[in-house]
């Protein structure tokens, strides 16, 4: 269970539950705040407030072993190294998630220069799977991917979330919204988080 109390980033304020094994939808307009909740929650960005895994607070552990655990992912990643696969510990655990994707495992090598955003997209999405968090941040994974892509990504979080994983997923679209979550959050021009039904 990730407990989030009284989370303070800029104009924002939120408190809310997010089990195990469940996949809260986020939505809101452009700019309200969704990215820097998200950040927040995994301690990228000065904040304030309280955020617990299990009863655990965030501040009883280093951060990168806390975003081990409660992982961001970015709509664009970030890169730094040449080939693509120099960003991964061992490529071979990679390759099945890769293919389920729609890339070759032939990818390992491609410069990362030479990579399309919604590439880049995907191969974000996988390094941070490979992590095995307890709960993903999920920032509009799907924002530079067409419809069988994104279906891929859906498929392959919500399989992660049947295996306990949680999940909070920003996006825009209301479909995808109501298909990969059990919960909608509406994030308010005040920063504050509302419980839509779906
Ligand atoms: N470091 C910062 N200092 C001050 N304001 C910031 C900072 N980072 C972001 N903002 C502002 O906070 C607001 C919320 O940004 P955020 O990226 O969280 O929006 P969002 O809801 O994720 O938007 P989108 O749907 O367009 O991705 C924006 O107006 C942005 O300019």
């Amino acid at each position: 269970m990730l407990t989030v109390s009284a989370l303070k980033r800029l104009h924002i304020v939120v408190s809310f539950e997010l089990a195990d094994g469940e996949c809260i939808a986020l939505q809101g307009p452009s700019g309200v705040g969704k990215s820097l909740l998200l950040r927040a929650i995994a301690d990228l960005d000065p904040n304030e407030g309280s955020v617990e895994l299990d009863g655990v607070s965030r501040e009883t552990m280093s951060a990168p072993v806390w975003r081990r655990q409660v992982t961001y992912v970015a709509a664009e990643p970030g890169w730094w190294a040449d080939t693509v696969q120099e960003h991964f510990t061992d490529w071979d655990l990679a390759t099945p998630l890769v293919d389920q994707l729609g890339l070759p495992a032939s990818c390992g090598t491609w410069p990362i220069r030479r990579l399309s955003t919604g590439e880049k997209q995907r191969l974000g999405l996988v390094r941070a799977l490979l992590l095995h968090s307890r709960v993903l941040l999920l920032d509009e994974p799907t924002s530079a991917l067409d419809a069988a892509s994104t279906a891929s990504v859906e498929a392959l979080v919500a399989a992660r979330v049947s295996a306990g994983t949680s999940v909070l997923w920003s996006t825009h679209n209301s479909g995808q919204a109501r298909r990969v979550g059990s919960r909608l959050f509406m994030m308010a021009s005040g920063g504050h988080l509302e419980e839509h039904s779906l």
